[in-house]
């Protein structure tokens, strides 16, 4: 232990373990390790040689546009995203050749699973629907931007700090082999005294107050900054099932953030909260653990079932069936998921009584969920559908989704769970409700407000290919582990002699190379669209004939969303004002835009957050003060600026405004029979002359 660098030595490194003992195992650790290192030299390089630094600290790292800081979410989640899936990838391909003899050692296999689902839920999952949330909500409800968009990017900060974090332990030191749920007291001193689960605490203590601060701003944007006539009752879904996401992390961050910081304390200063003697009891961390864990998951879904409410109604050309039960439901949802916590130690001891009360609990939220499902049904029912990308994942989520949700039912029975608890039929559940869940809505989410952002749409081809990989690749990839379970393997499996698992694990790993198949699609998707952007341009901002206010004005959405805030009367306001011809129509006055000013705060926050966490890991304790110390000093020092604002001259507004206004009008109106032709030419959708 040394003052300059603490337990970091010159052998923490995957290569110098290369070294020592050569094998594949250490040739797969060293690999990862020099991917990162390869991957920052190679951004490193091009960011120099397009002279891109500076636009990049200018226009985005700096930036405090709810679009922007959304953007940067969803890139950091389809980073993150690559690795997960590798890791996966990885971990199936351990288990195909496992009866061949594998090539991982198990501490190596712990570390990937950790790693996998802590990334997959954390760094992947929610900032993907944090970054939808930022990029549409504002939009939805008529804003100009979040209630507190400094705030929005500190949030953002702290997210980058934990995945930075996570990245830097594939190279300096080791990860936890803890799993996602960094269960002590296996986590603890006593069995684990390495820096792997600092890793794991610091990460998620980290990002965790992010997006604690992001339920926050979303939960004040929403009550707050509605546009005059948006009542609760006129917002869309996507807005319902984000405010009450926001109130739900609101509601579950702070359990994750304080049995993490009771199991730092732990180790760090010889607390004994979930040690086995000395008072403590490790039930109290899957108590809180779970309090959090749980309703996590419903955090995660309950956008992407805001995002099929947005395609069902848009590309079925109908107002939601059911709007009102769709609001209750999702409240239900929210409500309730705050009370099934113990559905995942069923087996860890209380009576049976307690059980079947929780098991009760868990198969309620099936009724709500239910009803969603219906609603979206009938919302496509006789309806003038277009099988857009999005709705291509739509279909995939109704096909695949109900079946995860109905194995949830079959877990959610006490008894049964005894028998398949931490199986990989419980792998196969949660899979099967993340990917086709989470994952497609968040994917169909992209493809339908891409354009909106950037100004041209993405390939729909491609886009389906990709689509259709990620239902094959995941039907092959999960469904044999249901088999697997029921056969009695166990979850987190490194290696096995039952010659009867082969065959299973052997398609399951065939499934991956799909998904991995999948992944590189949704890259070649974004490429090949930014190569040929001129030709999906969608200038005039409404590519899918939409309904709501987010379509209303042109494509980027101009950096102060709303020229003039719109004035909402019903659900569906936009699609209503097309049709009888109040959209579009010509702004009389236009007004000075006061917007807030780039500030580099957020930056400042990630990196000195950074500092912190790593000094903490690895007891280097002046890094560690050093960030720990910048932080207050740089909130002093913002709360002393008075330059924070922008007025953006009326003039400026007008001009961008007027010249997109004209190019609406000039566009040929299309006419209700042409709309059956892909409906995104580039041109606004509407019917009649709105002039
Ligand atoms: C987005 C993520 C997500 C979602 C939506 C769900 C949804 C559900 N989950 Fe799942 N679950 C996870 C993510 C998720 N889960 C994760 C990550 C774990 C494991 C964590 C770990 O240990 O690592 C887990 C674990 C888990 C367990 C613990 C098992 C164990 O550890 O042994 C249980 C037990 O009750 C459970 C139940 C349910 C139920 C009942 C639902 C319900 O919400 C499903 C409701 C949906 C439907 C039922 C389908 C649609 C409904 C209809 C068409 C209506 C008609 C149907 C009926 C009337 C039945 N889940
Ligand atoms: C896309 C392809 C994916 C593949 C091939 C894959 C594969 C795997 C494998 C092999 C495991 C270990 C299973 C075991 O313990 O036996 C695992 C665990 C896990 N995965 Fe995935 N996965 C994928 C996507 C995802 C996604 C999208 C999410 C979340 C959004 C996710 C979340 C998790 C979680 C939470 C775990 C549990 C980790 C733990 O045991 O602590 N996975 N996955
Ligand atoms: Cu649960």
């Amino acid at each position: 232990m040394n003052l300059l660098f603490g337990r970091l030595g010159w052998t923490d490194t995957p290569f110098a373990e290369l070294i020592a003992h050569p094998s594949v195992n250490t040739a797969v650790a060293s690999g990862a390790a020099g991917l990162v290192i390869l991957g920052a030299l190679v951004t490193t390089v091009l960011l120099t040689r397009y002279r891109l630094w500076v636009p990049l600290f200018r226009d985005w790292l700096t930036s405090v546009d709810h679009k922007k800081i959304g953007v940067m979410y969803i890139v950091l989640a389809l980073v993150m995203m690559s690795r997960g899936v590798a890791e996966g990838a990885v971990m199936r391909a351990q288990q195909g050749t496992a009866l061949a003899g594998g090539f991982l050692s198990a501490d190596h296999f712990a570390q990937l699973f950790s790693t996998h689902g802590t990334i997959m839920i954390f760094f992947v999952a929610v900032p993907m629907i944090v970054g939808l949330i930022n990029i549409a909500v504002p939009l939805q409800i008529g804003a100009r931007d979040m209630a507190f968009p400094v705030m929005n990017q500190v949030s953002l900060g702290l997210t980058a700090s934990g995945a930075a974090l996570m990245m830097i332990s594939l190279v300096i030191g080791q990860f936890a082999t803890g799993g996602w749920t960094n269960y002590p007291p296996y986590t603890g001193l006593a069995f684990n005294p390495g820096v792997g689960p600092d890793y794991w605490l610091w990460a998620i203590l980290i990002s965790g107050v992010g997006s604690m601060l992001s339920g926050i701003n979303f939960a004040v944007t929403i009550y707050k900054k509605r546009a005059p006539g948006m009542h609760y009752m006129r917002m869309t879904l996507f807005t319902w099932t984000s405010l009450c996401t926001a109130i739900m992390l609101i509601y579950a961050m702070p359990p994750l953030t304080v049995s993490s910081a009771m199991l730092a304390l732990d180790r760090l200063l010889g607390f004994h909260f979930f040690t086995n003697d000395l008072g403590g009891n490790m039930m109290n961390y899957a108590n809180i653990f779970w309090m959090f864990g749980h309703p996590e998951v419903y955090v995660l879904v309950l956008p992407a079932y805001g995002v099929w409410s947005e395609v069902a109604s848009t590309f079925s050309g109908k107002t939601l069936y059911g709007y009102t039960s769709l609001v209750l439901a999702t409240m239900a949802i929210a409500v309730i998921s705050f009370t099934v916590w113990l559905h995942h130690f069923f087996t860890m001891g209380q009576s049976s009584s307690v059980n079947i009360a929780f098991g009760i609990a868990t198969m309620v939220i099936a009724v709500p969920t239910g009803v969603k499902v219906y609603d979206w049904m009938a919302t496509l029912w006789r309806g003038r559908i277009r099988l857009t990308v999005p709705m291509i994942y739509l279909l995939g989520f109704f096909m695949l989704f109900v079946i995860g949700g109905m194995t949830g039912m079959i877990l959610a029975n006490p008894s049964i769970d005894y028998q398949v608890h931490n199986s990989t039929f419980l792998v196969a559940h949660f899979h099967n409700v993340l990917i086709p869940g989470v994952l497609y809505g968040v994917l169909a989410g992209i493809h339908y407000w891409f354009p909106k952002v950037f100004g041209f749409r993405l390939d729909e081809r491609l886009g389906r290919v990709t689509a259709g990989l990620w239902v094959v690749g995941f039907s092959l990839t999960f469904f044999p582990l249901y088999v697997l379970g029921l056969m009695g393997m166990p979850r987190r499996l490194p290696d096995f002699d039952d010659s009867a698992y082969g065959p299973w694990v052997t398609v399951a790993g065939i499934g991956a190379l799909v998904v991995l198949a999948a992944l590189a699609m949704i890259f070649f998707t974004f490429w090949y669209s930014i190569r040929h952007r001129d030709r999906f341009a969608v200038p005039l901002g409404d590519p899918w004939d939409g309904r709501t206010l987010e379509w209303s004005v042109a494509a980027p959405a101009p950096e102060w969303n709303f020229a003039r805030l719109p004035q909402v009367r019903q659900v569906d306001d936009f699609w209503r004002a097309k049709q009888d011809g109040r959209a579009y129509a010509p702004i009389e006055e236009y007004e000075d835009i006061v917007m807030p000013r780039s500030t580099a705060f957020g930056l400042v926050i990630a990196v000195a957050s950074f500092c912190m966490g790593f000094g903490i890991i690895w007891h280097i304790w002046w890094f560690a003060a050093l960030g720990f110390v910048a932080i207050p000093a740089a909130m002093i020092f913002r709360v002393f600026r008075t330059d924070t604002e922008r007025t953006i001259p009326a003039a400026e507004v007008r001009e961008k405004t007027e010249a997109w206004l004209a190019a609406v009008h000039a566009a040929t109106p299309v006419t209700r029979d042409e709309e059956d032709t892909p409906a995104n030419r580039g041109r606004a959708v509407f019917e009649g002359n709105p002039a």
